[in-house]
């Protein structure tokens, strides 16, 4: 199946060779075809060039992009989109008065989504979480990492991951698990902290392997919830199973997680809400992405990500949704692109790009993601008539999107 994409107004993101991910000043360049055509041929990109130079090549469908922009699909990087219910009490709950770790304490956060998720059935679990998937495709997104982490017991961690793993296979997405046992302390542990690590480690982590269930380990290394000492253990105990790290740190407190990080070569850190220097001093010269989540913020009312002084120290950025019942009941991308923008101070060409390429770093797959590169997914926005690509994050409340390709499939 051949389909061209025609008169496009603009194709963003256009690499030759495309870069695994963008540092500092690089994220500044936003490479760009004006009046382009793009070739897919069944799930991949296969050329692209000026309309001047397009040699009439048949095909089996064209798509006049007249007004449009087209741009690679956002790599969404970091999000918990399996979860069983909702918490909308807890948002009331904070409205009123309480913080998020009152709520916390009182019971209420990640051990109430667990309660919740252990009580779903697989079938339950499954729906709820595919119409959310089918929600986030339709906005553009065209990779995702989701992590366990609501089920807190090795059979209910163990559900979640299948769910995610299930959603992978009956989509045209590419799905990326991570698991994340380490996300709270369960009710039964609550006095009995080693015992839960133990259970992590000598039982959920062999269990999970074993299964092939995850791709990446994930651990909340914060005040209230892990240590960096817990962040050391079970981050080398995952060594053995080639789980490579991307951690929940600096979401609230500043413990030396990220250097925890980069000595077990984390993949990403994501959060980053609380930064000191020591923090970038610790990411500087390292292979590991610093990820902000802007939507989280914005929900909980908490700081920015510095992503402006992330970039500004030459190092890299993405940008993830953290999609989640508790933090950012949202897995809009567009919307993390414009609250980038206005509330980080990222241009919009840093924005695309961190939830392009460097999202697609994230996750692993520079090599077939991120980019509008010969050979990789036929992944693609089209967006509604704009009057450039800076209209994206300006126009921020507004859906933009006309329609999108995902591995060469119209939505
Ligand atoms: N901070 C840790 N985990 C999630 C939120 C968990 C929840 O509140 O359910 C996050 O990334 O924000
Ligand atoms: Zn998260």
């Amino acid at each position: 199946m051949k389909l061209l994409l025609t008169n496009i107004k603009e194709l963003l993101q256009v690499r030759d060779t495309a870069p695994s991910m963008l540092r500092g000043s690089e994220m500044k360049e936003l490479p760009t075809l004006k009046d382009a055509w793009l070739l897919v041929e069944d799930d991949l990109i296969v050329d692209f060039g000026k309309m001047t130079d397009l040699n009439t090549t048949s095909v089996d469908k064209t798509i006049d992009c007249t007004g449009k922009i087209v741009l690679p699909s956002w790599c969404d990087s970091h999000t918990h989109l399996v979860y069983a219910g909702n918490r909308e009490q807890e948002f009331v709950d904070r409205i009123n008065g309480l913080s998020y770790q009152e709520i916390a304490e009182k019971g209420g956060g990640i051990v109430n989504s667990a309660k919740k998720l252990q009580e779903s059935s697989e079938e339950t679990l499954y729906q709820q979480s595919a119409k959310r998937l089918e929600e986030v495709m339709l906005l553009g997104t065209g990779a995702i990492e989701i992590k366990s982490g609501y089920g807190l017991t090795t059979e209910a961690e163990m559900k979640m991951l299948r769910v995610a793993k299930k959603l992978g296979e009956n989509y045209p997405i590419q799905i990326k698990t991570t698991f994340l046992g380490a996300h709270a302390f369960p009710t039964d542990y609550k006095n009995n902290k080693e015992g839960y690590m133990d259970l992590l480690c000598n039982e959920m982590l062999p269990k999970i392997a074993k299964n092939k269930l995850a791709d990446y380990v994930d651990i909340f290394c914060e005040e209230g919830y892990f240590s960096v000492a817990d962040t050391h253990r079970l981050l080398s105990e995952a060594k053995q199973y080639n789980l490579i790290p991307k951690i929940h740190v600096n979401q609230f407190t500043a413990l030396g997680g990220i250097a925890a990080g980069v000595e077990h070569n984390a993949l990403s850190v994501d959060h980053l809400e609380v930064l000191t220097d020591d923090d970038i001093e610790a990411l500087k010269g390292s292979n590991t992405m610093p990820v902000a989540l802007p939507s989280c913020s914005y929900f909980l009312s908490i700081p920015y990500t510095p992503g402006r002084k992330i970039i500004d120290a030459g190092l890299p950025l993405a940008l993830a949704t953290d999609y989640n019942p508790g933090s950012t009941p949202s897995g809009n991308m567009n919307f993390v692109v414009a609250t980038a923008c206005i509330k980080m101070r990222l241009t919009p060409e840093e924005a695309i790009n961190a939830a392009t390429i460097n999202g697609a770093y994230a996750m692993g797959l520079s090599d077939t993601h991120g980019s509008i590169t010969k050979g990789k997914k036929a992944n693609v926005i089209i967006t509604k008539e704009i009057p450039s690509y800076g209209y994206l994050p300006y126009a921020f409340g507004s859906n933009l999107i006309d329609s999108v390709l995902l591995n060469g499939q119209e939505l």
